[in-house]
């Protein structure tokens, strides 16, 4: 949340990040209860077709979502980066005055494409079960919901980005005025805090997708979204995606 950014510590960013993996879990286990109900992700459905609208309905579920998060203020966050900007109603109240923490040239940076793209292609079938139950507008709801804590996720990059170039502003300065992303990357990679990160939301689906009884507590080994999935989520998009954002930040820190 802002209070934390507003600390601006590295340790304070991370407490935020491991704080979120609990959040993108519990979608994913909510996503989980439905299978994977392809319809939604149809360009062009007969079923489920929104007359004049030409997308999927997820496309339009989040896009409408968003008209309505726009006019309530959610895109004035710093944190909060909408797929579908362009074409977004005005705040329907002055909005809140948030701390600016981060160099302005931040707020042009949006991947919501690339975890669109990923999420909906190549993860959902790693951790839904196959078929169609007809339950459309709940499973996008749940989709909404993972899209919007994924994205807040990785677009956080922004303030770690921050925090790591107000702790070492020379070191990252060099890079910057070279432009050289590639030694960005290097300076803003900690392989140990990514195996750890990887470790601990293992754990988290165990702990939290595991069936409870009065009896026994957890271990029958059945839990409700596969932990290895979404170690591989972070190991292959989340933090790859946050390290790309945290590059795209500093490459622009200095403009
Ligand atoms: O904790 C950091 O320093 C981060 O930059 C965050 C993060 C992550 O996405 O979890 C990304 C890059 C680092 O290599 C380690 C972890």
């Amino acid at each position: 949340d802002s209070d934390s950014a507003n600390t601006l510590s590295l340790d304070a960013i991370r407490d935020s990040l491991i704080r979120q993996e609990d959040t993108i879990v519990f979608c994913l286990i909510e996503r989980a209860k439905f299978p994977i109900n392809s319809v939604i992700y149809d360009q062009q459905s007969s079923s489920v077709g929104v007359p004049g609208f030409d997308g999927s309905l997820l496309h339009y579920i989040v896009k409408e979502s968003e008209i309505l998060n726009a006019k309530v203020g959610r895109y004035a966050s710093p944190e909060e980066n909408p797929f579908f900007p362009d074409g977004l109603p005005p705040q329907l109240f002055p909005p809140h005055n948030y701390p600016s923490v981060l160099h302005p040239a931040g707020a042009s940076i949006n991947i919501n494409k690339d975890i669109w793209d990923f999420y909906t292609k190549q993860l959902l079938p790693l951790f839904t079960t196959a078929g169609d139950d007809g339950n459309y507008a709940n499973t996008a709801q749940c989709d909404l919901q993972c899209l919007q804590a994924l994205s807040r996720r990785i677009h956080y990059g922004k303030f770690v980005a921050e925090v790591k170039f107000r702790d070492s502003p020379e070191e990252y300065s060099s890079a910057i005025h070279a432009q050289d992303g590639d030694t960005l990357m290097k300076l803003l990679t900690f392989k140990n805090v990514e195996e750890m990160v990887k470790r601990r939301v293992e754990k988290k689906a165990m702990v939290f997708g595991q069936e409870v009884t009065l009896n026994n507590v957890g271990d029958s080994g059945k839990y409700k979204i596969d932990p290895s999935v979404v170690s591989r989520l972070y190991d292959e998009w989340v933090m790859p995606l946050t390290k790309l954002v945290q590059v795209e930040y500093l490459l622009r820190r200095l403009d």
